[in-house]
């Protein structure tokens, strides 16, 4: 039987215990084998101010997992082309596990964009995903996503952003990253 893969796209700029628990509880409470965070590399689109390089923030993911075997700080669309299509992204997987059955994980403020994704149809029509309510959202007609599921998940109220704001302001990051990312952080 192929193992189910979830996968976490983002940033982690830098990686918080925000994604650890969503990935904890997606690797230990649904179906899935393993959660992969897929750490993507400078999207074009967005601003880099404050961007640490891609290698950097890898090793601060690989730092905040080591030693637990169902979760996993994946690299692939470090060499490819940019911007980092989900579907592009997704097939380079597939070739390179062929015997893995790959999951979204995402967030629900992200479905009402999601038809407008490249090759939004065949994303659709080829991959599960697994939604998790997000406060302040509302999900969509769920009929127009039949290979949606949604399922929820404990959220803490923290992003990357306010880990950054933090450092900047020279206040405690204590607990909102694991120690050897703050450690790594606080260098
Ligand atoms: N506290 C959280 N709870 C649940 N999901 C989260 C949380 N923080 C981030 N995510 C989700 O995890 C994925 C990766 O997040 P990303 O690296 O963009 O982090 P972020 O903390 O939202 O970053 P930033 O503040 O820099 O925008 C995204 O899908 C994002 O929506
Ligand atoms: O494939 C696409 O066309 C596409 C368009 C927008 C977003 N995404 C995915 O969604 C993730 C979050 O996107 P964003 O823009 O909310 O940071 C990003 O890391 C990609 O994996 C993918």
């Amino acid at each position: 039987m192929s193992r189910r893969i979830g996968l976490l796209f983002g940033s982690f700029n830098p990686v918080h215990i925000g994604h650890l628990i969503l990935a904890e509880h997606f690797a230990t409470r649904t179906d899935l084998a393993e959660v992969w965070l897929v750490v993507t590399p400078h999207n074009p689109f967005k601003a880099t101010a404050d961007l640490r390089p891609e290698a950097e923030r890898l090793r601060l993911v690989e730092l905040a997992i080591a030693g637990n075997p169902r979760l996993r700080a994946e690299d692939i669309e470090f060499g490819l082309p940019r911007p980092s299509y989900t579907i592009a992204t997704l097939d380079a997987l597939r070739q390179r596990h062929p015997t893995h059955d790959f999951v979204l994980l995402m967030g629900s403020d992200n479905l009402p964009g999601l038809p407008r994704w490249q090759e939004a149809p065949r994303l659709l029509a080829e991959v599960d995903i697994y939604v998790y309510p997000r406060p302040g959202t509302e999900l969509p007609d769920l009929t127009t996503f039949p290979r949606v599921q949604v399922i929820a998940a404990p959220l803490l109220d923290i992003s990357a952003t306010y880990i950054r704001e933090s450092l900047r302001a020279s206040r405690s990051i204590r607990y909102l990253v694991p120690a050897a990312v703050e450690a790594e952080l606080l260098k």
